[in-house]
C-alpha cells in the first residue's frame, strides 16, 4: 500500500491511521508485522507520534521500532548537507530517531571511512545499535521485534554492553556525570569508533559522561549518576524539560531511582510524549544508579546535569 500525498505531519497521520485500520480489518491474522517505509526525505517523528496519539490504533498495533538504513557510500555527503538555519537535514534526523541502524553497502567503502562514518552516527545517536551489511543482508531478528519503545528494554537500550562492563568494574563513585571533580570533564567526539558497545569505557573508567554534538546541533547527552531522586522534583524537572523543549528533544530514555519507590522507574519519551512506569525491584545490594539518555538538538549537557542533580536527595 502506498501513501501518495508525500507530505508530513497531520496529513500522513490521518492516511496512515486509515491504512493500518484497513489492513487490520481486511487482513487480520494474516500478518505479524507491518513495515512502513518512508521516503528518504521523511522526518520519522510524525510517524512515531501517530502510534501514541491516535487512540484508534492502540487496540490493534504497537510501534516496534525505527530502523534506519544507511548507504555507507553516500551517507557522508548527505550528513554534510547544509540546510537553512534551524532546519535539521534529513539524514541526521533519520539517524537521531533510530533504534537500529543498518550500515549498508559496506563493500563500497574502505575500513577507515566506515569507522569515521560509524563515529559520526554515534555522535548523533549514541544508543542505536549499528550493524554493517552488504545488499541489506541481515537477520530478520535485527529488524523485527526491536522493542525500541518497550519500557522493559530501556536499561538494555541505554546501557547496552556498558551495563555489564560498569557493574563488572564495581565502580564505587557516587556520581559520575554530575560530579564536580576536576579533570573528569572530557568530551568524546568518537572519530574512530568501532561497533556499538566498544565504546572505550575501560579507558575512561570511573567518571565518564557523554556529550555528543554533531555539526547540525543534533547529538546525544547521557547522564549516569548514583543516588536517589526526590519524586516531586524529578517529576517537575522532567515534565518541564520535555514540555519546554518539546521540539528539540527527539527521544529520551531513562532508569531512575526514586525516593519511596522500591522499584526502578523506567521511562521513554518522543518529544513531549512521555511514557513511564515501575519495573523490577532494586536489588538489596544493588547500587541505585540513575541513567538517562537524551537525543536531540541544542542539548546543553551542563544545564541537563545541573537540573538533574538538583533533583537528588541531599
Ligand atoms: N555494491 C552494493 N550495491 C548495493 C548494496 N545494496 C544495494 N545495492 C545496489 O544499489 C542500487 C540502488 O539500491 P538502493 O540504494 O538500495 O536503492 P533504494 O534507496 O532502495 O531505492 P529507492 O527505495 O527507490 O529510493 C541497486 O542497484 C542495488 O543493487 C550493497 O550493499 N552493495
Amino acid at each position: 500500500m502506498m501513501l501518495n500525498n508525500g507530505c508530513l505531519c497531520c496529513t500522513v497521520r490521518g492516511d496512515l491511521v486509515r491504512m493500518i485500520i484497513e489492513l487490520v480489518n481486511t487482513k487480520r491474522d494474516l500478518f505479524d508485522h507491518i513495515l512502513i517505509e518512508t521516503t528518504g526525505l521523511a522526518n520519522p517523528a510524525p510517524i512515531i507520534e501517530t502510534f501514541y496519539m491516535e487512540e484508534e490504533l492502540a487496540p490493534h498495533v504497537r510501534l516496534d521500532g525505527v530502523l534506519t538504513l544507511v548507504d555507507s557510500k553516500h551517507a557522508p555527503q548527505h550528513l554534510d548537507e547544509k540546510k537553512p538555519a534551524g532546519v535539521v537535514n534529513e539524514a541526521v534526523q533519520q539517524i537521531a530517531y533510530a533504534d537500529r541502524i543498518l550500515l549498508n553497502k559496506i563493500d563500497l567503502v574502505g575500513e577507515k571511512d566506515l569507522e569515521v562514518l560509524q563515529g559520526r552516527i554515534k555522535s548523533i545517536n549514541e544508543i542505536a545499535r549499528m550493524k554493517p551489511s552488504k545488499y541489506g543482508e541481515v537477520d530478520l531478528d535485527y529488524v523485527l521485534g526491536i522493542g525500541g519503545f518497550d519500557l522493559e528494554r530501556i536499561e538494555k537500550d541505554i546501557m547496552g554492553d556498558k551495563a555489564s562492563k560498569d557493574s563488572d568494574h564495581g565502580h564505587d563513585h557516587v556520581c559520575d556525570s554530575t560530579c564536580n571533580h576536576e579533570g573528569h570533564d572530557h568530551h568524546h567526539h568518537h572519530e574512530k569508533h568501532g561497533e556499538h558497545g566498544e565504546h572505550g569505557h575501560q579507558t575512561h573508567s570511573k567518571h565518564h559522561h557523554h556529550h555528543h554534538v554533531h555539526d547540525s546541533g543534533v547529538g546525544s547527552v547521557s547522564i549516569v549518576c548514583e543516588g536517589t531522586l526526590d519524586l516531586d522534583k524529578i517529576n517537575m524537572w522532567l515534565g518541564n524539560l520535555l514540555s519546554q523543549n518539546a521540539d528539540d528533544i527527539y527521544r529520551c530514555k531513562g532508569v531512575l531511582s526514586v525516593d519511596g519507590i522500591e522499584q526502578r522507574y523506567v521511562f521513554q519519551a518522543v518529544h513531549a510524549l512521555f511514557e513511564g512506569g515501575t519495573d523490577r525491584d532494586w536489588g538489596a545490594d544493588e547500587k541505585r544508579v540513575n541513567k538517562l539518555v537524551f537525543i536531540g538538538k541544542k542539548l546543553e549537557r551542563e544545564a541537563l546535569e545541573k537540573g538533574f542533580k538538583e533533583c537528588l536527595l541531599k
